[in-house]
């Protein structure tokens, strides 16, 4: 709660995070960056995610701090009968965009009503929540969207429309959906793409452009996000920095001139550490065994909060990674794996007694500190944008085996563009998954030390006089004086 002493000026920002853990950990970062920065500042998760948070604490509520409260909206989906099962992002999308905008109104009516507390006076919502600036436009408050994936993704998605009107999207061909019997299409050239590499393909786009369907709800929701939300706002925030993605960052300027680049933003060092985000709780094993390993020896391997993997392939996959060599960290969520729709154990019966002593598994880790760790060696990704951005940030190279969304855009760009990554492809077998870990894992080699170059600009860009530094002093003078 507030404290009553609170002066009545103080800005208050409001922040809405898309209720997915890709989501809330970069917009918790920087809600610790205003807070510290003397806003007064409201966290808002969904119901659900309220009552994961409790349960990954074991605790009965969720504290907030002095001048840092959390408030909760419903999320428009059912309640979950398994609260730990990761939910369905596609209905997650739409169900938000229909139920919140009401919600997200009343909540900055009681907000503006509450003693001791000071009237909302900016709201950052994530893209994905577009719809809450019509709200705040409403309510005559300034808003502002935080795009959580990369630049070159976001740019991606703000070509959606295009896709369309060239008669891209949606596919002629249900065979043209899948990678392997795409007759060639998913390689069509997109060259007219400004600010994006060159030989950008098709496959190379957010997968949500494989469809069929002329309404299918994702295109649907991107589009409006990009043309209808996105200009709407005062101004968008992105989670990289300048020398990583310029030429994309030209091209969204040239279309969103008040994009501000604040990455990467990183939690460590922790402010207020008792603020976490997790939503699964992670296993403190982790530290102790990385610190028995040799340096720079392990592959730490882990998919993001939301990846789901075929029995089979999770099978072949296990034996590859136990195959190559290489002592393991692999994180395998409880319901990675699903048959028929039914979660169940995600491993090979037999595995973990198989690799006990160099293989190490556990159901979530406190990845920045795993990745920080002087014993990982090599990081085997999905290319969610935070671990990607994490992975940078820390220096390791990867392997990229992308699955869905921005994934396939992150990966081509972490391997052709950066230099730091080797792909893995969709369907790899356990011979593929040897000699990429393998690779990865090799000493010196010209990943290792590109990796090692953009920690350094990463680490330049957030520190004083870097560009995301002073990105972020500029952001929070602009939202300041909007209050005044
Ligand atoms: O054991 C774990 C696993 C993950 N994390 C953290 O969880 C976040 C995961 O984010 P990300 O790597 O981006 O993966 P997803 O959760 O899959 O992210 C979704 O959101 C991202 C941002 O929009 C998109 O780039 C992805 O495609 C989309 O799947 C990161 O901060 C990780 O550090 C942990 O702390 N411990």
């Amino acid at each position: 709660m507030a404290s009553s002493s609170e002066p009545a000026a103080k800005p208050h920002v409001l922040l809405i995070p898309y209720p997915a853990q890709g989501h809330v950990n970069p917009l918790l970062r920087l809600a610790k960056a205003l807070h510290l920065r003397s806003f007064h500042v409201t966290f808002v998760h969904t119901e659900h995610n309220h009552g994961r948070l409790l349960r990954s604490r074991g605790t009965g509520a969720v504290e907030g701090a002095d001048g840092f409260r959390f408030e909760t909206i419903p999320d428009g989906l059912p309640p979950a009968a398994e609260l730990d099962a990761t939910q369905d992002i596609w209905k997650l999308c739409e169900a938000t965009r229909r139920t919140c905008p009401g919600p997200v109104r009343e909540l900055i009516q009681r907000l503006n009503r509450t003693e001791g507390v000071p009237p909302v006076s900016c709201v950052i919502a994530d893209g994905a929540m577009g719809f809450v600036v019509h709200v705040a436009k409403e309510m005559g408050l300034p808003a502002y969207l935080f795009f959580t994936p990369s630049a070159c993704g976001f740019l991606a998605y703000l070509n959606f429309d295009q896709l369309v009107k060239r008669g891209y999207v949606p596919f002629k061909d249900e065979s043209c959906l899948t990678n392997k019997h795409d007759g060639g299409y998913l390689d069509t050239a997109l060259d007219w793409v400004t600010g994006m590499i060159s030989n950008i393909r098709l496959r190379d786009f957010p997968t949500f452009i494989r469809t069929t369907d002329a309404d299918d709800v994702m295109v649907t929701i991107n589009i409006k996000q990009c043309e209808l939300d996105a200009p709407a706002a005062d101004g968008i925030v992105l989670n990289t920095f300048d020398d990583l993605e310029s030429t994309a960052l030209a091209a969204i300027r040239a279309r969103l001139p008040n994009t501000f680049t604040i990455g990467p933003l990183v939690s460590l060092p922790p402010y207020l550490p008792s603020l976490a985000s997790s939503l699964w709780k992670e296993d403190s094993v982790c530290t102790r065994w990385l610190d028995q390993q040799a340096d720079g020896s392990v592959v730490y391997v882990n998919f993001g909060s939301i990846t789901v993997v075929a029995r089979e392939q999770m099978a072949e996959f296990a034996r590859g990674l136990a195959g190559a060599g290489s002592p393991f960290l692999w994180v395998v969520r409880p319901d990675m794996v699903r048959d028929g729709g039914e979660t169940s154990t995600p491993l090979p019966e037999g595995f973990v007694e198989e690799v006990a002593g160099r293989g190490l598994m556990v159901g979530w880790c406190d990845q920045e500190a795993v990745l920080e760790h002087r014993a990982t060696g090599g990081f085997l990704t999905h290319c969610g944008w935070n671990s990607t951005l994490e992975s940078l940030h820390a220096g390791v190279p990867m392997v990229c085996w992308p699955f869905f969304a921005e994934q396939v855009t992150n990966c081509r760009y972490t391997c052709d563009e950066w230099g730091v990554g080797l792909e893995l492809a969709r369907d790899a077998g356990r011979e593929e998954v040897v000699a990429a870990v393998r690779e990865l894992m090799a000493d010196g080699g010209e990943m290792r030390r590109k990796a090692a170059e953009w920690k350094n600009k990463a680490e330049k860009a957030v520190a004083v006089g870097g560009s995301s530094k002073g990105n972020l002093e500029r952001f929070v003078k602009e939202i300041a004086r909007v209050n005044r």
